[in-house]
């Protein structure tokens, strides 16, 4: 108890000694800001404390919101998202792409490097794109007739010998090209001749033919007869030797009929220089190889008209029957290639008859034979197909007409059955022919005669006393008129029926082909 009391007197006693110290500190604060003396200067701006303790002064506002601010340290920053692998499928396919692009490179290196087969850039000639050519030599033939050679520039000549088969020459196809006038943007067809011309022995030109020789190819000579209004035809004869002509081409103006021989016996020897170069040819080969015989042609050509049948004939792979030549110019000084038409006739590649306009030997119906047959008849001939979907075409009509006339049921078949009626009759054709060749073909193509003569010369000579088969192909070449004298008008189709001379004697669309 007497504890108790003497806790609560002290505390009373230090209660009241904190309040006294408390009102001697006030009036310290208080007179700190009161100056010592009268001379004193006083602050002008008023104490920190007074607005707290003056008369005015306004109790604590606590702010509503305040902006805080913190020295914290910044956050550290954002790590890249993880993303797991299988996220991408498409990564999934990069070895099958890869694989797949390897295949089409390995192809395309076989086809370009291993094969030999052409890519458009490797032809000399194209038929969409002009290809320039240089005049490398001309000849005068007449005042109106050249000869004018063109070579392909190096590098066109370069990547044509990349490809095996680099040659445009082959004698199963009648062929042209266009020559462009640039001054006027104009094209005509020429037919360009596997020649061309080197340095002979006396430092003069002479005239060779393509002989397969790398250095040679590519190279082609043009005849070019010059019309006084002709635009360029003259334009032709007035550009000098080493200037450019552009080409485009080839287009083709006529195929030979296919025949079995060409598949099974060998290549017939192409036309040389000179005949003593070529060997004598095997005798009797349609009959060791049991195939049909070669079809004989006759050619009709009116003044450069000679040029097509001429490209076949010193082609690789030339016609292997007899070919008869009638060829009308108007006088004797215009027949160009005469040493390669002699070599010809001498080797038993052509017999040539000259019509010579002013020598008054001109060509008459009775310099023409009537057809032969034809030895072969499963050929696909597209000409002779399409005529006789027409003609069947034309005469269903009439007969629909006459019945309508008559008042008969008309009972016709739509265009697609006549054309399939067609195609069935030609494949007929064809299917009993080729399993006709095909029974009778023997295994390989050895089949040789024995050799009866010393050369072809003498061998020539043997099969020209020979009685020849008539000819069962006629092709008609030369200005429009000739053709219309020859062979008879043709529709605007360039077909129809044939007259003139060809017509008197029973040739027909089947059986002649007329080339501009
Ligand atoms: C597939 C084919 C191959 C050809 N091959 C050759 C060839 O190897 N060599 C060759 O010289 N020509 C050839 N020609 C003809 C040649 O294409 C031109 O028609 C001929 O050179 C005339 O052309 P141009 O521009 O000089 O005359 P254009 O300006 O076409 O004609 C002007 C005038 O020339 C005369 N003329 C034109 N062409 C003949 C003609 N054929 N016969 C008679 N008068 C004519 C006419 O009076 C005509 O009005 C071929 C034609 C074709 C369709």
């Amino acid at each position: 108890m007497f504890m108790l009391r003497l806790q609560s007197r002290q505390l009373q006693r230090s209660a009241a000694l904190s309040n006294r110290q408390l009102f001697s500190t006030r009036t310290a604060l208080f007179n700190s800001n009161k100056p010592k003396n009268s001379d004193e200067l006083v602050p002008s701006e008023p104490s920190s404390t007074a607005p707290l303790v003056g008369p005015d002064a306004k109790g604590y506002v606590p702010k509503l919101s305040y902006e805080r601010v913190s020295y914290e340290y910044p956050p550290p920053p954002k790590k890249p998202k993880f993303v797991p692998a299988e996220s991408k499928p498409w990564k999934r396919h990069i070895p099958a792409l890869a694989a797949v692009l390897g295949i089409a490179w390995a192809m395309y290196a076989y086809k370009y490097f291993l094969s030999g087969e052409k890519t458009s850039d490797e032809k000399l000639l194209k038929p969409d794109h002009f290809t320039p050519f240089k005049i490398t030599y001309k000849e005068d033939i007449t005042e109106d007739l050249q000869l004018i050679e063109l070579s392909p520039n190096y590098e066109q000549f370069r990547t044509m010998l990349k490809s095996k088969d680099n040659s445009l020459w082959n004698g199963k196809k009648l062929w042209s090209v266009e020559v462009k006038q640039p001054e006027i943007q104009v094209v005509r067809r020429y037919t360009p001749l596997p020649m061309y011309y080197m340095q002979g022995l006396d430092g003069k030109a002479l005239l060779r033919l393509l002989g397969g020789k790398e250095e040679d190819e590519g190279r082609m000579v043009l005849l070019v007869k010059k019309y006084n209004d002709g635009e360029v035809s003259r334009w032709l004869h007035r550009m000098p030797v080493g200037s450019t002509v552009e080409l485009r081409g080839p287009f083709v103006g006529h195929r030979f009929p296919y025949s079995p021989i060409d598949k099974t016996a060998p290549m017939r020897q192409t036309m040389e220089d000179l005949p003593s170069r070529m060997s004598v040819e095997p005798e009797g080969v349609s009959e060791a190889l049991n195939v049909p015989e070669p079809e004989n042609i006759v050619f009709f050509a009116g003044g450069t008209g000679i040029a097509p049948i001429l490209q076949s004939l010193f082609s690789k792979n030339p016609p292997r029957g007899h070919v008869d030549v009638h060829y009308s110019v108007a006088n004797r000084n215009e027949i160009p290639f005469k040493r390669f038409l002699l070599f010809l006739e001498k080797t038993g590649r052509a017999k040539f008859h000259y019509h010579i306009d002013n020598e008054n030997s001109f060509l008459t119906a009775k310099d023409i034979s009537a057809p032969g047959s034809m030895q072969y008849l499963g050929y696909r001939n597209e000409k002779l197909s399409k005529e006789l979907e027409e003609e069947k075409k034309l005469a269903q009509m009439m007969e629909q007409i006459r019945k309508e006339r008559s008042g008969e049921t008309v009972e016709s078949s739509t265009p697609q059955e006549v054309k399939h009626e067609i195609i069935d009759f030609e494949a007929t054709k064809q299917a009993e022919a080729v399993s006709e060749a095909k029974s009778s073909a023997p295994e390989p193509a050895t089949a040789k005669a024995p050799v009866k003569y010393r050369s072809v010369l003498e061998q020539a000579a043997a099969w020209a006393k020979q009685p020849q088969r008539p000819a069962s192909l006629a092709i008609v070449c030369g200005p429009p008129g000739y053709v219309d004298y020859v062979s008879g008008k043709r529709d605007l189709s360039g077909r129809g029926p044939v007259a003139g001379l060809l017509g008197q004697k029973g040739w027909d669309t089947t059986n002649v082909h007329r080339m501009e």
